[in-house]
């Protein structure tokens, strides 16, 4: 039952409680539930104080954002807090479990604030494009001065509840019963003056050099926000509470959040945070996040040490996993002796630990690795090498070990063919650096068990990453959506584009790299031993611009075969200072290997526009995710949006490629691929889908849609 119930303790002291779980967001209901109570309150004398608080050990999560999609209807947050915090009867938060956004936006119009010493509070507003617009960002500076606000409204960051106490947002900690001694704290402040503590009412402390710590905050945000519309109105509404009385503080704070409500982007962030709760619900292969059978992973190995291999072993050791590192390089292994105990202490630091939890031994031989319950193989993306690196842990490991890849797009049905027990492989695709970034893919191949797949899963949430569960086809979804993107980048610059141009178009949008300076960080060499693989570079020969009948820019092969790999070696699509060098500068070399090039080529380089730029890279990508839906690799849009926005730096206040191709209009990207299809016909990426041309076909429907509709056109699902 989602309300807010009304009773009195001791026939004096009133308690309001939250009840909509699971986190008890201030629904309609509960919003209704705590107007009337506060107007029972009002009219019971016996009452001489009041304490709020939640149902099962939280206090609250908020607004309830379910309910921003459609029309806002019953009590309005701002008057219903205005009328606690006038209340001439002390109010006292007692904070369990959680104060976020609107919660802690509650808890401000109290009097009092007691919080549990677990409990977890912040503004989180900014991270769904909004601002805390229930009093928030007016009356946290007014309470802890204008930096800290800034710096917690603009991050949205959470924070613990001694945190909270040393910025003064709480009164009292405690590891007892946070309500018991909210009840207790009430009782002994009836009769004191609340005229201080309505925050309302006072003044805003803001440093001397207002000015410039907001225009410093402004730019920060800016720098940081790629584009995002919140953050900057938080330093907006800040600015207000800096610089105006209250009530104009909080008109300007209403403004404010109607531009932002009504935003793409905030639809656009929404739309992120139910998608990885979409995503969490994962059922591939038969697992299901809910009720599979799993192995605790205590102990596992890592083979390969390279920089993906010393991630994750790093990983897994902050998750507690006991790990044996294996590298047959002696060189390498030296390397990852030093360096791995070094990145797991910061590691450790940054999560305030003194201690990193999982234990770590070194080999140079696999059979080290007789004792562990999961291998996770990292060596070179080489299919033979991978290959006699399976047969042979199948034969020194336990039965039942579970061994894992972390190919980025090789195929894992060819690697379980090389052990007794095809049902124990998965991919585990973890994106660089693998102790940092949240992405994982787990590659579910056709023979995976649900229990092989299932752990994975369960692993990659204990290390702390966003598991996505994806088919098995080259490149899963994410590398293979990104080969038509970066396809296109190339062929751009065949075109007559610079580098610095397609990056600079990519970054407007939101990405933090565009695509040649990410090859460059990331090495031009790792691209170009896929493309040997698959059998498409021509080492030696004047090289052709069509391989296997379609179109192909051999640029970026040119490139490494001139030793120009990138960051690494100090010259790849931009020259650096050398070696290792992190600063980007337009290479000369580059525009006259590009005019050598297109003149060899006989093309005549023009001038390409921004939208055309944007629209070739991300269309091809976008219509890639359609081809993966159609082919069951990704369960749904969610999932690919998830991918991209946690593993590729798409831009997260655009939601992801699926959601921003229906923002854009699912009929303005069909209408705009085969306007460019018509002009590149050797490019078979860029032929529309034909699950866009059936979505388009049934009138768009919103991307919530889509996967019902998806199911119903599956031929078969890998997933
Ligand atoms: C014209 C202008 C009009 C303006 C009118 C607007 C007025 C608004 C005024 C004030 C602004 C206030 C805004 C807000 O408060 S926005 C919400 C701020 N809160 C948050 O951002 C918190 C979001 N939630 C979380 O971060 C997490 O869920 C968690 C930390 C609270 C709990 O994490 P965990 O235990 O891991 O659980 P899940 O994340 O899995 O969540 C469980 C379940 O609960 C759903 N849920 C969580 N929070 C909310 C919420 N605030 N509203 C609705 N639903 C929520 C979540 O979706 C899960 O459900 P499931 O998807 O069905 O699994």
């Amino acid at each position: 039952m989602k309300m807010a119930t009304y009773s009195v303790l001791s026939g004096s002291v009133a308690l309001i409680t939250l009840q909509n779980p699971p986190v008890n967001a201030l629904s309609e209901a509960v919003r209704t539930g705590i107007t009337d109570a506060v107007q029972r309150t009002l009219k019971d004398p016996q009452v001489t104080s009041v304490v709020i608080c939640g149902q099962n050990g939280r206090f609250c999560g908020g607004a309830d954002i379910r309910e921003f999609a459609g029309p806002m209807s019953g009590p309005p947050l701002v008057p219903m807090i205005h009328a606690l915090e006038a209340m001439e009867k002390p109010v006292v938060a007692a904070i369990e479990g959680l104060a976020l956004g609107g919660g802690l936006e509650l808890a401000l119009g109290c009097h009092y604030r007691i919080a549990h010493s677990q409990a977890l509070l912040g503004l989180p507003e900014v991270t769904l494009g909004l601002l805390p617009a229930a009093g928030g960002s007016q009356r946290l500076p007014r309470l802890i001065g204008l930096p800290a606000a800034l710096d917690l409204i603009t991050t949205g960051r959470h924070i613990s509840a001694s945190e909270a106490l040393k910025l003064g947002i709480v009164d009292q900690v405690t590891d007892d019963n946070a309500l018991k001694m909210a009840v207790e704290f009430a009782r002994s402040v009836v009769g004191q003056p609340l005229g201080p503590r309505r925050l309302s009412t006072r003044p805003c402390h803001s440093p001397p050099d207002v000015d410039s710590v907001l225009d410093q905050a402004l730019a920060q945000v800016w720098q940081r926000g790629r584009g995002a519309l919140a953050p900057v109105a938080c330093v907006g509404a800040l600015r207000a509470a800096a610089t105006l009385p209250y009530a104009q503080g909080m008109e300007k704070e209403r403004e404010l959040m109607a531009t932002l409500f009504n935003s793409g982007q905030a639809r656009a962030l929404q739309y992120a945070f139910f998608s990885q709760r979409v995503v969490g619900k994962w059922q591939p292969s038969g697992a299901r996040w809910d009720n599979s059978t799993t192995r605790t992973i205590r102990k596992a190995a890592v083979i390969g040490l390279g920089t993906m291999g010393r991630g994750i072993v790093v990983a897994l050791a902050l998750a507690g996993v006991s790990v044996v590192a294996v590298e047959s390089q002696e060189k390498q292994l030296a390397a990852a002796r030093q360096m791995v105990p070094e990145m797991l202490q910061r590691g450790a630091g940054r999560r305030g630990l003194d201690t990193p939890p999982g234990v770590i031994s070194f080999s140079s031989g696999l059979e080290d690795v007789s004792e562990v319950e999961l291998v996770i193989e990292a060596v070179f993306e080489d299919m033979a090498l991978k290959r006699r690196i399976f047969s042979r842990l199948a034969t020194v490991c336990r039965p039942g070990t579970v061994l894992c890849s972390n190919t980025s797009g090789l195929d894992i049905d060819q690697l379980a063919e090389a052990t007794q027990n095809p049902a124990l492989v998965v991919g585990m695709h973890f994106f660089a650096p693998a102790h940092v970034m949240k992405l994982l893919e787990v590659v579910c191949g056709p023979r995976s068990s649900p229990e092989a797949v299932a752990t994975a899963m369960v692993l990659g949430k204990r290390m702390g990453k966003v598991s996505v569960a994806v088919g098995n086809c080259p490149g899963f979804v994410g590398n293979r959506m990104l080969k038509p993107y970066m396809e296109q980048a190339n062929f751009l610059l065949e075109e007559g584009a610079t580098p610095q141009q397609v990056d600079e178009a990519l970054e407007g949008f939101g990405f933090p790299m565009g695509v040649f300076r990410m090859s460059d960080l990331s090495g031009l060499d790792v691209g170009w031993r896929v493309r040997k693989e698959a059998g498409l570079t021509e080492q030696g020969v004047e090289p052709t611009r069509m391989r296997q009948g379609q179109r192909y820019s051999p640029l970026p092969d040119q490139m490494c075969e001139g030793g120009r790999l990138g960051q690494k070696t100090g010259r790849g699509w931009y020259r650096y200072d050398g070696p290792g060098g992190r600063v980007a500068r337009s290479d000369p070399w580059v525009q006259n290997f590009l005019e050598t090039y297109r003149a060899r080529h006989g093309l005549v380089p023009r001038r390409i526009a921004t939208e055309e730029i944007l629209e070739r890279c991300l269309y091809a990508l976008t219509n890639e995710g359609f081809n993966i839906l159609q082919d069951g690799v990704a369960a749904g849009p969610e999932d690919i949006d998830v991918i991209y926005v946690f593993g590729y730096g798409w831009p997260r206040h655009r939601g992801g490629p699926m959601f921003h191709a229906g923002q854009v209009g699912l009929a303005r990207v069909l209408e705009k691929l085969e306007h460019y299809q018509h002009s590149h016909p050797d490019v078979p990426h860029l032929k529309p889908s034909s699950l866009l041309r059936r979505l388009v076909a049934a009138g768009s429907p919103p991307v919530q849609k889509w996967r019902e509709f998806i199911s119903k056109d599956r031929v078969h699902s890998q997933l």
